[in-house]
């Protein structure tokens, strides 16, 4: 399937996970905007993919995604600079169980903002032509985990939004996928961050338990999380779906039991 042509936005595309998905869409072709807070990391982002993939196949948008004015400008830019959207990936998220409500704000608050906005832009009921949705949850939305109450509930969030909304996608004749991705430890700056206090908070005391479940579980590398991504990009019987990402299963779905009375 040929994405060339196509039009893409990464939140949070400057580092981690974000980036190798910004890879892998540039790797097939598409046009990315790479919409990020850090403005320096962003900048060196800019300079090595306009020299690994020549220059006008990205851009970096600085952007903090909580501003809901700017994300909204940062949508535009894209449109205005690229002529349409068709993939966009709600990637950005933050640790950070001391300003947990700055993590409901970015993890979940903003993923509902973009998820929107996407809709805005490629919806059939705007007379747009369609598109792809992805939003970034995590495995810890699977667990219970002690060390980030907060994070584990925006990370449910993130499920339970995508779910009725890609429903309502469906229903409403949208045109437009809406899944999301679950992955599991991925080695990313935001790994380390579970060492910090100024992260973690009074939970930091867990951190040994925290590093023992790594180590039970391994680390995944963020090109397996883009590889994720392009598939539920490319597949397109999936919607709703609930992509999980592990070291011990690799890529597979979670499957949920039919409603009963
Ligand atoms: N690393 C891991 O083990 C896992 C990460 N995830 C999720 O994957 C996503 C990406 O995480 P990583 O790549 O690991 O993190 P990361 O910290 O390496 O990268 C996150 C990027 O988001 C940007 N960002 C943060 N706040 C922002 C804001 N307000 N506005 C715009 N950009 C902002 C950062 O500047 C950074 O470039 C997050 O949603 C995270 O919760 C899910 C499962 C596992
Ligand atoms: C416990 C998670 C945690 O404290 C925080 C990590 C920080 C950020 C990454 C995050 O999104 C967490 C992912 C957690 C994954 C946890 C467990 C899975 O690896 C279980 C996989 C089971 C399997 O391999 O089948």
């Amino acid at each position: 399937m040929s994405l060339s042509g196509k039009v893409g936005l990464v939140t949070g595309g400057a580092q981690g996970i974000g980036r190798a998905v910004v890879e892998s869409l540039l790797n097939s072709s598409v046009k990315v905007a790479v919409v990020d807070l850090n403005q320096e990391v962003g900048n060196e982002c800019q300079v090595q993919l306009d020299a690994k993939y020549g220059e006008g196949n990205c851009t970096f948008i600085q952007c903090d995604i909580t501003d809901g004015d700017k994300l909204k400008d940062a949508f535009q830019r894209t449109v205005d600079l690229y002529g349409r959207l068709d993939y966009v990936v709600n990637n950005a998220g933050i640790n950070n169980e001391n300003d947990w409500e700055k993590t409901i704000q970015v993890n979940l608050t903003s993923v509902i903002k973009g998820t929107y906005l996407a809709l805005d832009h490629m919806s059939k009921e705007h007379g747009k032509s369609g598109g792809v949705v992805i939003n970034v949850s995590s495995m810890a939305a699977f667990l219970h985990s002690p060390h980030q109450p907060v994070y584990t509930a925006t990370k449910h969030g993130v499920i339970g939004f995508t779910r009725a909304i890609a429903d309502a996608s469906l229903l409403g004749d949208y045109g437009v996928r809406i899944n999301v991705l679950c992955p599991a430890f991925v080695n990313t700056p935001l790994l380390h961050s579970v060492e910090n206090e100024a992260n973690m908070g009074k939970f930091v005391k867990f951190k040994d338990d925290f590093k023992q479940s790594m180590n039970k579980f391994g680390v995944l590398q963020p090109p397996l999380i883009a590889e994720g991504v392009m598939r539920l990009i490319t597949d397109s019987g999936l919607n709703g779906a609930v992509m999980k990402i592990t070291c011990s299963k690799g890529i597979h779905f979670h499957t949920y039991e039919p409603p009963s009375a």
